[in-house]
């Protein structure tokens, strides 16, 4: 077990047992430090777990030097009996799988859980993603966006069963985001939500290390450390006892998903239907791939277990094989987006979380130098091992794929504008592109200042943007369905045109 340090603390330990572990060095500049930098290191050492710390170091550094295996010679693709797809189903089932979710979630069976611990490095910014304004009309955060979605897929499930129901939000920080999270939902009033069913809790840190094995001293009184993997959810559940919580709910079902992506649908009725319909433990969407190098996980079966394979661990030639009508073979691309039962989570918390693989990430890490300098690494220096999230799928008894369509489900934000994809300015363009083809569906026009009535865009990629900027509020409109509320809708449609 690597050694963690969780927001409750851990096992007590005292400083100078830090020799037992072989990282002396963290206590280098011990001297140099005032009482409070002494007692605030001593506190941040005493929630490690020394027995683990060696054992971490040299697993850490052994696991960076071995080539990454390729797992070509073992995979297939997922068999179709396991597969549901929104495009190749009929109205009549999707229907049913509708409805059955909506009359789960009227239930209260239902909850939906953000990943939302991660750093964000690659868009660049300080605060969490979730907080980031991708610059919309509205000027909606994603976390505004997600709100809103729990409303109205409540308010749906209420208006079509008669009921009161709740759609529990648990949201799993690490020690970077909980503190900004908490303040600015607190700021925004939880954006209407009860803040009792809005649940954050903090996923472990675990120390960042050095490719000869070594804890990595980020200032002269404080290890590097990094949140354990979006992976790090099952130790947390436990930790922070979700399940118990979700237990007192009777939520049976949760909606499992990563913070970036501003098309996500809430508590999905259709993917959780299809999820119960199937009798599934397990379950995760997935959109076609753009390309073979396109950067996602592909969901594919390994050893004829389920499982999500990284892009690097697979050859190009194994990710470029088609079928007989010329579509990619590994296809299935993971959005990050699961379903599990409860049952599933208490098996995986009570007896198969220490299986889960541990990942190597090389990352750049700051830290301070023999003499005490801050450094800013240029390039990758250190080694942060992570759990995944999908790693459980090998563990499941009925494993289920949904397939979306990607203009519909996934438009993620990774990256700052300026980059090829996944940027501010791609999210945005998919939601404005999405929300145009919802009120053209629901049979309005959209003009431009002359009058002149603007054509649907055909697909939004990077370099293209919607021609019309209409934006629909999650409030007014879910999944582009006009039936309900029609008061609201009059009154918050925002068309503006370009
Ligand atoms: C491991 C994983 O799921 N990989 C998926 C993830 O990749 P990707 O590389 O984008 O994964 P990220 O690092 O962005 O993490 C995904 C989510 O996990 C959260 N997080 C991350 C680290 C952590 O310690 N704690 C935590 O909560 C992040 O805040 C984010 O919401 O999304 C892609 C689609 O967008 C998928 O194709 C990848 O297969």
């Amino acid at each position: 077990m690597p050694p963690h340090r969780s927001a409750r603390g851990s096992s007590g330990s005292q400083h100078q047992h830090k020799c037992d572990a072989g990282q002396s060095h963290v206590l280098q500049f011990w001297p140099e430090l005032s009482k409070e930098e002494r007692a605030r290191f001593l506190l941040e050492l005493s929630q490690l777990d020394l027995k683990g710390l060696q054992d971490h170091c040299d697993g850490a550094a052994k696991a960076a030097a071995s080539p990454s295996t390729k797992l070509d010679g073992n995979i297939e693709p997922v068999l179709p009996e396991f597969i549901g797809s929104t495009q190749k189903s009929d109205t009549n089932t999707l229907a049913s799988w509708e409805s059955e979710g909506i009359l789960q979630i009227s239930q209260n069976r239902v909850g939906v859980l953000l990943l939302a611990g991660g750093q964000g490095t690659r868009l660049g910014v300080q605060y969490p993603k979730g907080m980031y304004d991708v610059g919309l009309p509205s000027g909606k955060t994603l976390y505004q966006i997600q709100a809103e979605r729990i409303h109205k897929i409540q308010e749906l499930a209420d208006l079509k069963h008669g009921s009161k129901c709740t759609v529990p939000w648990y949201i799993m920080t690490s020690e970077f985001t909980l503190d900004p999270t908490e303040k600015f939902f607190k700021e925004h009033h939880y954006f209407g939500l009860e803040p009792s069913n809005v649940i954050m809790f903090e996923q472990r840190m675990i120390p960042a290390v050095t490719f000869d094995g070594k804890v990595i001293l980020q200032s002269k009184g404080k290890i590097a450390m990094a949140p354990d993997g979006n992976g790090g959810l099952y130790r947390a559940l436990v930790d922070n006892k979700v399940l118990e919580d979700m237990e007192r709910r009777g939520v049976e079902y949760l909606h499992v998903y990563c913070v970036d992506n501003i098309l996500v649908k809430m508590a999905d009725p259709v993917f959780i239907g299809f999820c119960v319909s199937k009798g599934a433990d397990c379950g995760a969407k997935v959109v076609e791939k753009r390309h073979p190098s396109e950067p996602v996980g592909v969901v594919c079966r390994v050893g004829g277990v389920h499982q999500v394979v990284e892009y690097s661990e697979i050859q190009p030639e194994t990710a470029k094989l088609r079928g007989p009508g010329g579509e990619l073979v590994y296809s299935a691309g993971n959005i990050c987006n699961h379903f599990f039962t409860r049952a599933f989570l208490h098996e995986v918390a009570q007896k198969f979380e220490v299986q889960l693989k541990q990942h190597v990430a090389i990352k750049k890490v700051p830290f301070v130098d023999g003499c005490g300098n801050q450094v800013k690494p240029d390039k990758p220096n250190g080694i942060k091992m992570e759990k995944f999230v999908f790693d459980v799928f090998p563990f499941s008894r009925n494993f289920v794929v949904f397939e979306v369509v990607r203009e519909d489900e996934f438009s993620p934000l990774k990256n700052a504008d300026g980059a090829a994809m996944d940027t501010p300015t791609t999210a945005r363009a998919s939601l404005l592109a999405q929300h145009s083809r919802w009120a053209r569906a629901a049979g309005a026009a959209l003009l431009d200042q002359h009058g002149n009535t603007l054509p649907p865009t055909a697909r939004v990629t990077g370099e293209s943007s919607p021609s019309a900027q209409c934006e629909i509020s999650p409030l007014v409109s879910y999944f582009g369905e006009v039936r309900t509320s029609s008061r609201l809708c009059s009154q918050t449609i925002r068309e503006r045109i370009l």
